[in-house]
């Protein structure tokens, strides 16, 4: 009888249990933030778990990385300069890999045995880092951005797990401060932001910081992840002062992306149609997010 993993047992999800039948754990160890595992399961393909949370599956991560970088790049004119934090699976890097304007892309992640067990376990992913535009960090976001020129990007993806652990300090207003100083005018910032059934606070919280700190605009968005908590998760999406952006009608529509390159594996999740839907809010969220 194999082995039933359970998750989500932690206080962001008090009284919730999410549970996947493992075939076969893969790998597991304790890096210096973080527990890391990785297992085989019956209907998900492996899965990656940081602490206890499901990070992605290799069925479904394709929801998360595509949406989570094409809403803020198909927002805009010729992203040229990216900046992603965290991601250290690749796969953010591998879907903004397919933006043929990009000509430079920073990443910063904290824990390098993410790295290395996504280039060991899912090559699906790691396979962003082989892209000769990405130049990888690993540190701490916070310390990386003080560094930051002023102004240097077009885009920034924040690609965290949840903040109960390393990225804590990534839904905290100083942070929040340096990616709006990092971002040229008119740049955008797409930030994952929780479940819009579990987190309506931290996702009211996080609006309320981008309202003050970016003047352009702030938009949720969310995607259908089978594997996260509730099953959804959400985005935040602001652009500073500057040329206007307008998230929800993209300028930059994905059709230039179809065939990018060779090597890049069709779009499973992202279209144009599924842009626009996940701008589609629910009464109580736009109630509860003052988001009307
Ligand atoms: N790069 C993989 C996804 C990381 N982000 C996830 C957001 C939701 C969380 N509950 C788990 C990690």
């Amino acid at each position: 009888k194999s082995e039933k993993a359970v998750y989500f047992n932690n206080p962001m999800w008090a009284g919730e249990a999410h549970s996947i039948k493992v075939e076969k754990i893969l790998y597991k160890e304790k890096s210096d933030y973080q527990e890391v595992l990785v297992f085989e399961s019956l209907i998900y393909g492996k899965v990656l778990v940081l602490d206890g949370i499901v990070q992605l599956t290799e069925k479904d991560e394709c929801a998360y990385q595509e949406m989570i970088a094409h809403l803020p790049l198909c927002s805009i004119q010729s992203p040229k300069n990216i900046l992603v934090v965290g991601g250290g699976d690749g796969g953010v890097l591998r879907e903004v890999s397919r933006h043929k304007s990009v000509e430079h892309i920073d990443i910063c992640e904290i824990d390098k045995m993410v790295i290395d067990v996504s280039r060991r376990f899912f090559p699906e992913l790691a396979v962003g880092f082989e892209d000769s535009r990405v130049h990888l960090h690993v540190g701490d976001a916070v310390e990386f951005l003080r560094s930051s020129p002023e102004g240097k990007y077009d885009a920034i993806i924040v690609d965290s797990s949840d903040p109960v652990g390393p990225a804590q300090e990534l839904v905290e207003k100083p942070f929040f401060e340096t990616l709006a100083k990092a971002l040229r005018p008119g740049g955008v910032l797409c930030n994952m932001a929780e479940s819009m059934w579990l987190h309506t606070h931290l996702i009211q919280d996080m609006i309320s910081i981008c309202r003050e700190i970016f003047k352009g605009s702030v938009h949720y968005a969310w995607a259908s992840v089978p594997t996260y908590p509730s099953g959804v998760i959400g985005f935040v999406l602001c652009s500073t002062a500057g040329p206007p952006v307008d998230f929800v009608n993209p300028t930059n529509p994905i059709e230039k992306l179809e065939g990018a390159s060779e090597h890049k594996r069709e779009l499973r999740f992202y279209n144009s149609e599924m842009h626009k839907a996940a701008f589609a809010l629910p009464a109580f969220l736009k109630r509860e997010v003052s988001l009307l």
